[in-house]
């Protein structure tokens, strides 16, 4: 039987490792690829590149580098900048999964012979559903739910079934390598958010003016400092005169530079609808659980497909659902579908 041959994404990270580790223990055939995605100047691709150079030396494998920045800027970072400067909030990993890892970088992998594409992610598949991974804080199906069905069949996800405490002492085994590997903490949130997202948003545009806050009823009741500082369900850093009581933002309004502000209860949600969607299943209505957002419990809910859009009626409301997040829907550990949350109903 020939050998076959596995590409794995390698971030220089310790999952990443591992998982390349693990599938050559396995008997594959393995090859790195890094992933240029930004233009980072603060030796951030040189030190993971100096990462992936030191596991590749001891597995005694290929590595290649590279270069999408282009693609990424275009297709992720445009779409976060963008995103904010509506009023919405994005989520630049879910795209980056379709179009970049699982799209670009899968397209990279078949055409370098290789049978399958492994990343250290956390979630399983048997090639034609994605499964929530065992170790549930870990789990990151949720991120994985808008890529092509077409691309489950070539994806391999080594650590799906173990704990992030089994991947160090797996980690342990690589030597010399294990020790330079673990010095890189775990990875940040978005890549290119070095700290927080409103210093990448300020590089497009000024968005430190002041405006008016707004109750329920469009009655101005105190200031903020800007509508792209404030995301749904946030309740600190604008003024309610004479407040008692917590408020919270419900909703952002680019045209005015305004954002409309109530008490808990005014962020209930019990319907949600959705566009860009991307379903594993062929049904057009049904009941299943629905997460709204990373890590939180998913709901119940009744779902209608109408061509590309969807209405989700919650069982029991959800607090604080944000437009431009990402509606999944599972049956049980499986993911059966996903959408964009364009707009949200009381
Ligand atoms: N720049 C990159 N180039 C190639 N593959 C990547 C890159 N960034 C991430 N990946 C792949 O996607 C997986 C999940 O990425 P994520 O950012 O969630 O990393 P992680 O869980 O911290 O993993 P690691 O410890 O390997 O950095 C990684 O394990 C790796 O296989």
């Amino acid at each position: 039987m020939s050998i076959k041959k596995v590409m794995v994404g390698m971030s220089g990270g310790i999952d990443s490792s591992v998982t390349a580790y693990m599938l050559q223990k396995e008997g594959y055939e393995v090859e790195g690829v890094y992933l240029k995605l930004h233009n980072r100047t603060d030796g951030y691709h040189e030190k993971n590149l100096g990462f992936i150079e030191d596991v590749a030396n001891f597995l005694s494998i290929k590595y290649h580098v590279l270069d999408l920045a282009d693609d990424f800027s275009k297709e992720v970072y445009d779409y976060f900048v963008d995103s904010y400067l509506q009023g919405t909030t994005p989520n630049p990993c879910v795209k980056c999964n379709k179009q970049i890892k699982f799209g670009a970088m899968l397209d990279f992998a078949k055409s370098h012979g290789a049978s399958y594409l492994a990343t250290g992610h956390y979630v399983k598949t048997d090639g034609k559903f994605f499964y929530e991974a065992d170790d549930k804080t870990k789990d990151q199906s949720y991120f994985l739910a808008q890529v092509s069905p077409d691309a489950l069949p070539y994806m391999m996800f080594p650590l799906s079934t173990y704990k992030k405490e089994d991947i160090i002492k797996f980690g342990s085994e690589l030597n010399v390598a294990y020790k330079k590997i673990t010095e890189k903490s775990e990875s940040q949130e978005i890549c290119f958010v070095e700290t927080i997202y409103t210093d990448v948003i300020k590089r497009h545009a000024n968005i430190d003016k002041a405006g008016k806050v707004l109750d329920e009823m469009g009655n101005e009741i105190g200031e903020h400092k800007g509508y792209a500082h404030y995301t749904i369900g946030k309740r600190r850093g604008f003024t309610v005169h004479g407040a008692q009581e917590p408020h919270f933002v419900t909703k952002l309004n680019p045209k005015d530079n305004t954002i409309t502000v109530g008490k808990k209860a005014a962020l209930e949600v019990n319907e949600v609808l959705c566009s860009n969607l991307n379903m594993y299943i062929d049904e057009k209505e049904f009941s299943c659980t629905v997460k709204l957002r990373y890590r939180t419990t998913a709901t119940t809910c009744d779902v209608k497909i109408q061509g590309n859009e969807v209405i989700i009626s919650l069982k029991e409301p959800v607090l604080g659902v944000a437009a431009g997040q990402l509606a999944v829907f599972y049956d049980e550990a499986k993911v059966i579908g996903s959408a964009f949350i364009k707009s949200t109903i009381s």
